[in-house]
């Protein structure tokens, strides 16, 4: 390729996204949310996204291994989107679409994650409440860590947070369509639960969506825990 833009992923400062994926990945790959290639992330900057390899150990990734992609750009089908800098040999990561209705709805950076929590809230879920609920918890300090909506400042102790749930598919491109209905139905989420599979959750910043996943991650968990314990975790 005569001009493959390397210089895209080219920086010495740290915060730059194409340094900043390999490092947020290796990070929660230590939490448990991104094992054997699972989970990932992608990052928004001026108009370019940047996207991780698909089926790499994520927590090894380097920058030369990010694609970029202008914004906006087609969600789907993968053939009419232009990479404006390719990798040779990777394929971009099948999460791309996923991570694109985020960025469409302002995100700056959006995080898959596997963790075994989120799997476990969403079975627990549907046990309890059947196929249609959403995972809804309150009276929870943690819960202070998710905002209410765009705009609307941050959840109160006493709030109820929500987090819907979508099912899986065989392929994960194929999930682009439930997680787009969930946002427009849940216009004030920040997040979509995948059953039996992880979670999609966003931020307007890289900090954000990161302290938003800790956030939600450690609620499921204390979820499960509470379950365990004969405890309901939501205070009606
Ligand atoms: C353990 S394989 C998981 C993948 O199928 C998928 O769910 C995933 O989260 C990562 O996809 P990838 O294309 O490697 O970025
Ligand atoms: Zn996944």
């Amino acid at each position: 390729m005569a001009d493959n833009n390397d210089h895209l992923v080219q920086s010495q400062d740290p915060d730059h996204p194409a340094n900043l994926i390999p490092d947020l990945c290796k990070r929660f790959f230590h939490n448990g949310w991104c094992t054997g290639t699972g989970g990932g992330t992608s990052i928004k900057k001026d108009n370019h996204i940047f996207i991780a390899p698909s089926g790499v150990q994520k927590e090894m990734m380097k920058s030369e291994n990010i694609f970029v992609v202008e914004f906006p750009t087609p969600k789907y089908p993968p053939s009419e989107r232009k990479y404006i800098r390719k990798p040779l040999d990777l394929k971009p990561s099948a999460c791309t679409p996923l991570f694109l209705a985020a960025f469409e709805r302002g995100a700056g950076c959006c995080i898959h994650s596997h963790s075994q929590w989120c799997v476990l809230v969403t079975l627990l879920v549907e046990k309890m409440h059947g196929k249609d609920a959403c995972f809804k918890i309150s009276n929870i300090e943690q819960i202070k860590g998710i905002p209410k909506g765009p705009g609307k400042g941050m959840l109160g102790f006493h709030d109820t947070l929500r987090v819907p749930i979508i099912e899986n598919t065989p392929f994960e491109e194929d999930l682009t369509g439930a997680l787009e209905e969930a946002m427009e139905k849940y216009p004030d989420t920040y997040a979509v639960l995948v059953r039996r599979h992880g979670i999609y959750v966003w931020g307007d910043t890289v900090a954000k969506a990161k302290t938003q996943c800790e956030s939600l991650d450690y609620l499921f968990q204390l979820a499960v825990e509470m379950h365990k314990l004969g405890l309901p975790w939501l205070k009606e």
